[in-house]
């Protein structure tokens, strides 16, 4: 992958989604999950599984390791382990995870364009912004969403189209930045444009198969001219 070129006077903002893109969350992941999986007294899950089911909303993940692990009837368990996992997650937040290399200069060179940025995560809002204060990335951004600030979420392109509302940002002026199908989808179907890290998690597969306008090693590669060439 090499960097992507982006004419600077085609956009008006960005939004950045978090797990997978900016912080290696897997860690806190298999932790708080972990340790829900113990108070429901199921077996354990293995961290190489966990970053295949990551991507589509915490309730998702927690139905999708019910199921992985064999509980009897998830559905029942559900509302428990909803519980014990915020509690948990809330706990270790953070603790367990690294900003991939990059996300720092990356966000700063999207700033330094003078383009408002907006972080959009499937992850609650409650996760998501107190992960990024204890990394450092809070002052990037203008206005961060989680997957429960909006009706719907990502694959869907509603969060997409509200995240742009709120940036003063009309769709097609809108670079969307992520890591899997959920993003590119939902960003494609909202009319942003998409570019993809290669490093992040969507759902075990090859980001490149995913249709995007580019594909990125790291954040730090995002270039910006005007013109249509390449500074
Ligand atoms: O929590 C998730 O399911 C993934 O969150 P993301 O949208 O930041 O990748
Ligand atoms: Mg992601």
């Amino acid at each position: 992958m090499t960097a992507a070129f982006f004419d600077r006077s085609s956009l008006d903002a960005a939004i950045v989604d978090l797990d997978g893109t900016m912080v290696d969350t897997l860690g806190d992941f298999d932790a708080a999950l972990g340790a829900m999986l113990q108070d429901l007294s199921l077996p354990p899950i293995e961290a190489g599984v966990i970053g295949t089911l990551v991507g589509k909303g915490s309730e998702h993940l927690i139905r999708a390791v019910l199921q992985h692990v064999g509980a009897s009837s998830p559905e029942a368990l559900f509302d428990q382990a909803w519980a014990r996992y915020q509690h948990h997650y809330l706990a270790i937040n953070g603790r367990h995870s690294t900003v991939y290399p990059g996300v720092a200069e990356g966000l700063a060179a999207l700033r330094a364009q003078g383009l408002p940025l907006a972080c959009l995560t499937n992850k609650p809002l409650a996760f998501a912004r107190p992960l990024l204060a204890a990394k450092g990335l809070d002052g990037f951004f203008d206005h961060v969403f989680g997957g429960d600030s909006f009706a719907r979420k990502k694959p869907d392109p509603l969060p997409l189209l509200g995240t742009c509302e709120a940036l003063g940002s009309a769709p097609g002026r809108t670079l969307a930045i992520g890591d899997s199908s959920n993003d590119a989808q939902a960003a494609r179907a909202a009319g942003c444009r998409v570019v993809l890290v290669g490093y992040g998690y969507n759902h075990g597969r090859p980001v490149r198969e995913v249709p995007a306008d580019a594909y990125l090693d790291s954040l730090a590669d995002l270039r910006f001219g005007t013109g249509g060439t390449a500074p």
